[in-house]
């Protein structure tokens, strides 16, 4: 395993850069992945992943495409503006972190961004409920479409093979995770941060520090930086851009459901440049309504369970009324 350093960080400041190279072939490799991922989520809570497979072309092309969309005029993204199952575009300040369990968050984040999920159609038992509903596409913007959903399946595919890998990670049976996934709740988010705004205000962030709610993170980062990590004794690692690397996170739900054995921690963007900077998280979670208890591997008796079951629609639902606007008010 290898480590990126942020600019002026102590020794110890470091996120591990975990290589996939070989990772279907070898049953050997794999156990030797799983166990750095166990390592680095048991302590940090995130790590990069290289090599996972994933097109770096396909990566590219996704980054241009939001670059974009973003160049469009304000009129032309508020034509698509967030409709009611989270999916369309989001303007500077219109989300703010309310439910951080990290800071008193009252600043909207100055970043823009374009909110994709899971693609289903009008002949889908749950459409039109909740978060199921119809993704936005841009009009004007050639071969979109086809590059976020080719994106999406890419991120789909290997998310989904990354879970057998996690059963190894976590000492749990072979397929333990199926039952959980079988309609993953997706989101891709393409978020830009302008050059930060003159007049913003001192406490105003690019995103505000907080935790993700949801299973994992998977975020493509261009070459600007500006993404910190909590350390755990406080204070804040960076974790730089890296070549072909996604920044890999464990949220909320996940850690809830190991029994706080792999941590959530808390990130944010810090974006002070005039540069313009664009980013891809990928949010893979669970099925909407199948309850998540403590892993069995992850209590003893001396260890009992920490938490209620919970299902991961709930806590979504949590989410989107406390932290955007539209939902408050209502579709
Ligand atoms: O843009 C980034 O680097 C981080 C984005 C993020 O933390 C989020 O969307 O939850
Ligand atoms: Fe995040």
């Amino acid at each position: 395993m290898n480590s990126a350093q942020g600019p002026g960080d102590g020794a110890e400041a470091t996120l591990p850069i975990i290589d996939f190279t070989g990772w279907q072939d070898d049953a050997a490799v794999e156990r030797t992945i799983a166990k750095s991922i166990d390592a680095a989520f048991c302590s940090v809570g995130f790590c990069y992943f290289t090599n996972t497979g994933v097109d770096p072309a396909l990566v590219a092309r996704l980054f241009e495409m939001s670059r974009r969309f973003h160049a469009q005029p304000m009129e032309r993204k508020q034509e698509i503006a967030m409709n009611a199952y989270h999916r369309g575009y989001m303007a500077p300040d219109s989300e703010t972190v309310a439910d951080s369990s990290v800071a008193e968050v009252t600043k909207p984040n100055f970043s823009e961004s374009y909110m994709f999920m899971h693609d289903i159609g009008p002949d889908d038992p749950r459409w039109g409920h909740s978060v199921h509903g119809p993704n936005q596409w841009p009009a004007d913007v050639p071969g979109f479409r086809e590059t976020v959903l080719e994106y999406q399946a890419a991120m789909e595919a290997f998310s989904m093979r990354l879970l057998r890998t996690f059963e190894i990670a976590l000492d749990l049976p072979d397929r333990y995770f199926d039952a959980y996934f079988a309609r993953p709740t997706t989101f891709l988010r393409l978020l830009h941060y302008p050059p930060r705004p003159a007049n913003a205000h001192t406490d105003a962030f690019g995103i505000a520090p907080h935790t993700d709610f949801g299973f994992l993170t998977l975020l493509a980062q261009d070459g600007h930086g500006g993404l910190e990590v909590r350390k755990r004794g406080g204070g804040w690692i960076s974790a730089p851009p890296v070549p072909g690397a996604f920044v890999v996170n464990v949220a909320d739900v996940l850690a809830r459901w190991t029994n706080g054995r792999w941590q959530s921690t808390p990130h944010r963007v810090v974006h002070n440049s005039a540069g313009h900077r664009y980013s891809c998280p990928y949010f893979f979670d669970t099925d909407v309504d199948v309850p998540v208890d403590c892993m069995p591997s992850c209590t003893s008796p001396d260890n009992p369970p920490r938490y209620e079951p919970v299902t991961y629609g709930a806590v979504l639902e949590r989410h989107l009324v406390s932290n955007y606007t539209y939902r408050k008010e209502g579709p």
